[in-house]
């Protein structure tokens, strides 16, 4: 588990340790852990070109110090001040000591034929949009051929948040101090950081603000099963979704839930037929809910209509006292009615897109982390807001913020799909919260797999679901 932590929290963690190390010690660590993995990155120093992008806070200081120890092993240095009566007084003297050039004038910094570019502007300090400086300064630096590389946050980019209002540095990389901050994880924040490398400062950090599952995690929540399950003690989830019409929102939520979880999935609605030919593995039904059969979980909404019987469906499903995920027409119901899901004990996982969030009656800015908390809050439910991010909230205020999947995932369908990974997941008796993010992480692993094999449709998540399952671990089961 990644913890991912505000600006506000690496700063309190900071205090402790600068009042019991010597002056400038914790900037040292972090700028010899920052020429550290630019070596890594490039590979050598000898005659490497480096130019500094630097700015007048401690974040140009750490690029100095990191300038100066390339400098010492050979690299080429060049330091472009932005605001050259306050550039980092240490860092530049010793900059100038390793032999480095500094200048004032962005023309002269090199940019143009630099190997590497190290963005010291801003970094948890930061805020709004990069000014004009510094903006022509990047825009150079992404014109020229030098690998871009944030210091501890992209320029540019919300720390908090990953908003970006205005211009912003977009690292390939960025070096981050300490703890791994939200804003590098989520909204455009997300794009801007390219690969995110943490260097260990020693911090005593308190609880995360928000959270990131890894592969390993995701695995200890999926064990395998053991000899002895039956097809009903992995969990059964129960699907209502599609229509007679349009049977595609059904047979891929029933595919998926069948693909993430195999033990037995239930399927109820009109769509009965063309799921039954799609899954023979399914017990199918074309009554309602109640004629299913018992399960642990329900998903509806996926292509079910937002009409009476619909209506009349959402309310049978959210009055049991079962988990329930509510996705897609059955959201547009429920921002009609929210005590549906305000009025429930047992737990409820609504997936909207940034469209449906909206029609929920939630404000959706930049601080989409933010945003979900409260939808969450609001409605006593666990909130998984897709996009390249996804995030999900619970009412508690936790939060996951999904590291997986791929823009190739923006097909018709795809939603259909993480429904019924994230319901089978709900089946099994996970909390709701840690079922949708699981479940996100799966499904964006699934639709990498599917990716690689070129353009993907919603087909081929279900189809790569259980390989994504089998890489988790690695293992040969
Ligand atoms: N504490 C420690 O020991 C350690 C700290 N560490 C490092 O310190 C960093 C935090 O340093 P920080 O607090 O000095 O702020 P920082 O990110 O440099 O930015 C402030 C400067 O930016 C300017 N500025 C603001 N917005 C701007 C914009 N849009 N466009 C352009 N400029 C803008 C602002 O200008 P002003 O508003 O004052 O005119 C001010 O000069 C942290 O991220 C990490 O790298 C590590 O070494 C570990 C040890
Ligand atoms: N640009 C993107 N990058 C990564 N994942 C994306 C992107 N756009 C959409 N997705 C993912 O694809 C899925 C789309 O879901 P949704 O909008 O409900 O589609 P549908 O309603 O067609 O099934 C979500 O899981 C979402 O997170
Ligand atoms: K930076």
């Amino acid at each position: 588990m990644t913890g991912l932590y505000t600006a506000d929290q690496v700063r309190t963690a900071e205090e402790p340790v600068l009042a019991r190390t010597p002056g400038g010690a914790l900037m040292q660590r972090a700028a010899t852990g920052l020429a550290t993995a630019c070596l890594r990155l490039v590979g050598r120093a000898v005659g490497v070109r480096v130019t500094l992008l630097v700015g007048a806070g401690d974040n140009g200081g750490d690029a100095l110090w990191a300038g100066a120890a390339l400098a010492g092993r050979g690299a080429a240095v060049t330091a472009l001040l932005l605001d050259p009566g306050r550039a980092h007084a240490a860092g530049l003297a010793a900059l100038r000591r390793a032999g480095g050039r500094v200048v004032t004038d962005a023309a002269a910094a090199g940019l143009g034929r630099a190997d590497l570019v190290l963005d010291g502007i801003t970094g948890i300090g930061g805020r709004g949009g990069l000014r004009p400086a510094a903006a022509d300064a990047v825009a150079r630096a992404v014109a020229g051929p030098g690998l871009l590389v944030a210091v501890d946050v992209p320029s540019g980019v919300d720390a908090d948040t990953g908003a970006v209002e205005g211009e912003a540095f977009p690292a390939q990389h960025t070096v981050t101090f300490g703890a791994v901050k939200v804003g590098l994880v989520v909204g455009e924040g997300r794009g801007h950081a390219g690969v995110v490398h943490l260097v260990d400062l020693g911090l005593d950090l308190p609880a995360p603000a928000a959270r990131q599952l890894t592969d390993a995690d995701v695995a200890a929540l999926l064990p395998d099963p053991g000899a002895g399950d039956d097809k009903y003690s992995q969990g059964v989830v129960g699907v209502h979704a599609g229509s007679a019409t349009y049977p595609g929102a059904a047979v891929l939520c029933t595919g998926a839930a069948l693909r993430t979880r195999p033990g037995l999935v239930r399927y109820a609605g009109t769509a009965a037929d063309g799921v039954r030919a799609a899954w023979p593995e399914a017990i199918v039904t074309d009554g309602r809910p109640a004629d299913a059969g018992r399960v642990q979980a329900w998903v509806v909404g996926p292509g079910g209509g937002t009409d009476d019987e619909a209506r009349s469906v959402l309310a049978e499903v959210l009055a049991t006292d079962l988990p329930v995920l509510v996705d897609a027409d059955a959201l547009t119901l429920v921002s009609r009615e929210p005590q549906l899901v305000r009025d429930r004990t047992a737990p409820t996982v609504l997936t909207p897109h940034d469209r449906e969030f909206t029609r929920l009656g939630f404000d959706l800015g930049a601080d989409r982390v933010g945003a979900a908390r409260a939808a969450a809050a609001a409605l006593g439910a666990t909130v998984l807001l897709k996009g390249d991010a996804t995030v999900v909230a619970d009412a508690d205020g936790t939060v996951f913020v999904n590291g997986t999947g791929t823009p190739w995932l923006a097909t018709a369908g795809t939603g259909d799909v993480l429904s019924g990974v994230v319901g089978a997941l709900l089946a099994t008796g996970l909390p709701a919260v840690e079922a949708a993010a699981a479940g996100a992480h799966l499904h964006g692993r699934a639709g990498q797999l599917a990716a690689a094999a070129g353009p993907l449709i919603a087909s081929d998540v279900v189809a790569h679901l259980p390989a994504a399952v089998h890489r988790l671990t690695d293992r040969v089961r």
